[in-house]
């Protein structure tokens, strides 16, 4: 059954690719030296014989899962550490080392918290002497940690948090305490059976008061035997979605004792004598979720990816009902419904990809900023990294979606990896701050901005300038052009953010209280946030590949350019009611863009299974029976379904126990 032959109808589609394909990969990647450093990592991980699988996980138990990913995660941490030797803890681009998870681990690693947030809140809160004691210690894997924040009653609101501790000056130690059922740790990567400490997240009790919430590092388990230690109490939470092998688990303590420099200094600290000294800002000891929000726009770039290069070669490979009679029957990337479903998702990973770098690269400049103790930029960094985790992660989650409904009954099928793929985005709209709320947190800072613009304030910050266009009646007329249609989504934006302000305003004027107004006017808020967020990445995506062009060959800066318009229209379509009311359009414009749109996507066809290729996932990272580079997508579905242990004998011993007797039975 095994043929190393491509499909044929990829090789036709790759033949007809108007760029160079290399090319392309380089640009994904962000430079040639990057794409041979990804190759040469992808090549030495992918020729571990341990990494590899015999029986498809979805086979095995949960515990068998959890134990082969924790011995797959002590291979990859090794490479690693190898690799990353010298390398700064945030490198100036994402780093591409976790695309090589759906290859090995497939799901979750159980140390990825350890790796991300717990490695990220020591670099970041703790201060030059913590750092001294702990940051090598965690890199080499001495101690092992998670990031324990969330607790069973409260997620989201942070300050709600019931977890103490309390600063007892007689022993120059903390006392944790669980007071409650609500109050245990619950969700945190690793926490489980796989992390030894946890940076941990409680209320801050000294000298009789309260300080709010502030982070420690806390050894829960016996570094020789993993034994919990006495006073904790730890365990696994239970199946999920998805995150089966990430091991998120609960943890309370009773009456727990650890020493005062254990609470991470860098910003707040506690003296011998219990005397509290706050930081410059409270929202320090929130960096960390900054940090991690950023990252997971690159990721949903990358999942979103998986998913269009999966649904654009099946795409080519099947055939199914006929466009003309009497004719076989067309690929399905034919139908102009299936090119609306998967294109936009192309473009939709180029822009995401291209907007996550931009912001990894603004975060990186506010951070310098604030390591020199200038703080100024870190509200805009907030909102954006608020927004574009939301907007990002909700797309990708539904542009996954439409993929897997592209590949019709076989995207169901778990080798597909689409499901996987959308059990992951999924949890990214929940996780590291839920959506809705993010998006009222971006929302708070554009009422903000709103409220300056009224008093005459003119200097606002970069990415809200816009706004003060649009503070007064203007003469801008709508234009049919790239620039045109951003234009639009900026009149929209602004005119939402007025909306709910006013809307707010009028509530304040009846009578109710700031709070009760922004709850009444949150529907209003949250769409002005979306908004603001979608003009962000239609200026990043479009201007981004505007300057590329001017080094691209003129070949694949056309390709990407039809990319960007597609991307700008489709959402002028998806919008074309909020267009309509807030900009200058006019519905005659309308049938306009509807013809450009479906001409884009005629141009865009010879290039789909190209530019889905310049994606450069390998088939082991794919993990896809319908994705994979060669199409033998039918071969592969078989091969995958005769591994069924149910396949192993020809009757199934519940034959006999129970359907026989009950044949029997119903004869009589
Ligand atoms: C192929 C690739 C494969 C890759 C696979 C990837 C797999 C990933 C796997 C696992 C990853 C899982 C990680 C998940 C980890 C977690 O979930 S950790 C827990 C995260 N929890 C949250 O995010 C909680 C969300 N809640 C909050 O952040 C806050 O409580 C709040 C922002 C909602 C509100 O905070 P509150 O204390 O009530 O403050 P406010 O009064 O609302 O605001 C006061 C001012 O502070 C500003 N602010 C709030 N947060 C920040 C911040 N982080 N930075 C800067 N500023 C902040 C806020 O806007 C207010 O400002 P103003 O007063 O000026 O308006
Ligand atoms: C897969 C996964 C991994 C995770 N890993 C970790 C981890 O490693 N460490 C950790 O500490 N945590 C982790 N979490 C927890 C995660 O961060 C929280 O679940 C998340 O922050 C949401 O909080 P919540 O569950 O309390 O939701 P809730 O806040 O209870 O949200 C429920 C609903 O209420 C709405 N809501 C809540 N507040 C408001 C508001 N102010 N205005 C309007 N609507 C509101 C929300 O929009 C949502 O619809 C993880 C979660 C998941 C799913």
């Amino acid at each position: 059954m095994t043929s190393t032959k491509v499909n044929v109808d990829l090789v036709r589609e790759r033949a007809k690719c108007t760029f160079d394909l290399k090319e392309l990969i380089h640009f994904v990647d962000g430079g040639e030296e990057i794409t041979s450093e990804r190759k040469a990592f992808e090549e030495t991980v992918l020729a571990i014989k341990e990494l590899k699988d015999d029986i498809p996980e979805d086979y095995l138990s949960h515990k068998e899962r959890y134990e082969i990913a924790v011995r797959k995660a002590c291979i990859l941490r090794e490479l690693r550490l190898r690799h990353d030797q010298n390398k700064p803890l945030l490198p100036e681009r994402p780093t591409y080392v976790y695309n090589i998870l759906p290859a090995t681990i497939k799901d979750i690693s159980p140390f990825y918290l350890h790796e991300t947030m717990f490695l990220a809140t020591i670099w970041g809160l703790m201060n030059d002497e913590q750092k001294a004691e702990w940051l090598s210690k965690a890199l080499d894997m001495k101690v092992i940690g998670t990031y324990a924040q969330t607790e069973l009653g409260h997620g989201t609101f942070l300050r709600g948090l019931e977890t103490t501790a309390t600063y007892d000056p007689e022993t120059e130690e903390f006392i944790l305490n669980t007071p409650t059922l609500t109050a245990y740790k619950w969700w945190p990567g690793g926490l489980g059976h796989t992390v030894n400490h946890c940076i941990i997240l409680a209320q801050l009790y000294t000298q009789g008061k309260c300080h709010g919430i502030q982070p420690f590092i806390v050894q829960i388990r016996d570094l020789e035997t993993h034994i919990p230690l006495p006073g904790v109490h730890v365990g696994e939470i239970g199946p999920k979605m998805g995150f089966q092998t990430a091991n998120n688990g609960f943890l309370g303590f009773k009456n727990f004792r650890i020493p005062r420099k254990n609470m991470l200094m860098k910003n707040s600290e506690v003296k011998k004598d219990g005397t509290y000294v706050s930081s410059k800002s409270d929202r320090l000891t929130y960096g960390t979720m900054v940090v991690v929000r950023v990252n997971i726009v690159n990721d949903a770039a990358m999942q979103l990816s998986a998913a269009a290069i999966i649904a654009v070669r099946y795409s080519a490979v099947r055939h199914q009902s006929q466009l003309k009679p009497n004719e076989p029957e067309p690929q399905i990337l034919d139908y102009v419904t299936q090119q609306r479903k998967l294109f936009i998702n192309i473009a939709t990973g180029h822009a995401i990809r291209i907007v996550g770098r931009w912001l990894w690269k603004t975060m990186l400049g506010v951070i310098q900023k604030i390591l020199e103790g200038n703080l100024d930029q870190l509200p805009e960094l907030h909102a954006l990294s608020c927004c574009l985790k939301a907007v990002c992660t909700q797309d990708c989650t539904a542009g996954i979606e439409q993929c897997r409904l592209a590949c019709g009954g076989h995207g169901y099928m778990n080798s597909s990896n689409l499901p996987l793929l959308y059990s992951h985005t999924t949890a990214a709209m929940t996780y590291e701050g839920e959506n809705t709320v993010l998006l009222l947190q971006t929302a708070r800072y554009l009422l903000k901005t709103w409220t300056q613009i009224l008093e005459g304030d003119t200097k606002l910050n970069p990415t809200v300038l816009y706004l003060l266009n649009f503070a007064k009646p203007t003469d801008y007329r709508w234009e049919n052009t790239n620039q045109g249609i951003i234009k639009g989504f900026q009149a929209v934006a602004a005119g939402k953010i007025k909306t709910a302000y006013d809307t707010a305003s009028k509530h304040v004027s009846a009578g109710k209280s700031q709070e009760e107004a922004w709850n009444l006017a949150s529907i209003q808020l949250v769409e002005a946030s979306e908004a603001h967020c979608r003009v962000i990445i239609c200026e990043v995506f479009s201007n981004e590949i505007q300057c590329a062009s001017n080094t691209l060959s003129p070949n694949l800066s056309k390709v990407l350019q039809q990319l960007v318009e597609l991307y700008l229209v489709h959402w002028a379509l998806e919008k074309k009611g909020d267009i309509l009311l807030y900009s200058t359009i006019s519905k005659d414009d309308i049938p306009a863009l509807r013809d450009r749109y479906e001409e884009l996507l005629a141009l865009i066809r010879p290039n789909a299974v190209g530019l889905v290729d310049g994606f450069d996932f390998r088939d082991e990272v794919l993990n896809s029976t319908l994705g994979a580079y060669d199409g033998r997508v039918y071969e592969r579905l078989m091969e995958e379904a005769l591994k069924s242990p149910l396949n192993a004998e020809p009757v199934n011993s519940s034959f006999h126990k129970y359907i026989k007797p009950f044949m029997e039975k119903a004869k009589l």
